[in-house]
């Protein structure tokens, strides 16, 4: 369970909080997505919960033992930057003292990424590279996956891969996951609940919630789902 009382962060000492009085509570087994226009906060708050930041007051628990973090797509990674994808998992294996090296091969295969050990990670798609940073995550076998937009620079197909596997692991292997969505049709299709961050404030509802209060009129909420 993550527990926020009372929240509030600003980046620099006496600026206006980013964020304020955040109050919420993340159970084991949620799926939430966090979504909110852009510089709504969503990035400052998922770095809050990993505790890469600390709420300037109010409180924070956070009682997942091992929480896996899959970032965005690096956008700047070298194609011919020299690292393949098999030293950028062992690397993670050593971090976390697996002794097990085959473990690497059996969750590149659980992913659909067999065969790509030797490529470089530069020279991955968009939609490989999460592949294999889902794989990285679930090494560490986590109770907890917070992914940064997965869907950001993934075509379709790989989109329509990714959210049943994520939900899988939601529902079937009880991990809670929490994801930062742009993509609301993904955000409402897949979350248990959304988490929407706006004017500094979160609120925390259901899909269906979030389509009556959120999604305007002139866009549809049959746009959506
Ligand atoms: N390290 C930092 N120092 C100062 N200000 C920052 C820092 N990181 C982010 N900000 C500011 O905090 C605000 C919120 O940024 P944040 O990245 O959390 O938003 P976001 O909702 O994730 O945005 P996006 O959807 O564009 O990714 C922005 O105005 C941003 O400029």
């Amino acid at each position: 369970m993550i527990l926020l009382e009372h929240v509030y962060y600003a980046y620099e000492t006496g600026s206006p909080y980013l964020l304020r009085d955040l109050n919420l509570m993340i159970k084991n087994g949620d799926y939430i997505s966090i979504v909110g226009e852009n510089g709504s906060g969503k990035s400052t708050f998922v770095k809050l919960l990993l505790g890469l930041l600390k709420p300037v007051k109010g409180s924070l628990r956070n009682d997942f033992t091992r929480t896996a973090y899959v970032p965005q797509r690096f956008e700047s990674l070298n194609s011919q930057f020299p690292i393949t994808v098999r030293e950028v998992l062992n690397c993670y294996r050593k971090v976390l003292h697996i002794k097990d090296k085959d473990c690497i091969n059996h969750y590149l295969e659980l992913m659909g990424m067999k065969g790509y050990e030797e490529s470089l990670i530069g020279t991955l798609s968009g939609g490989q590279c999460q592949k294999v940073f889902i794989a990285r995550a679930l090494m560490g076998h986590p109770d907890l996956i917070i992914l940064d937009e997965p869907s950001t620079g993934i075509d379709v197909k790989s989109q329509s891969e990714l959210y049943p596997f994520l939900k899988s692991l939601n529902q079937e292997h009880g991990i809670t996951i929490i994801t930062v969505e742009h993509n609301l049709r993904a955000a409402i299709r897949n979350s248990k609940q959304m988490y929407h961050v706006a004017g500094g404030s979160g609120h925390l509802c259901s899909p269906e919630e979030y389509i009556r209060e959120y999604v305007s009129e002139n866009t549809g909420s049959e746009a959506y789902v």
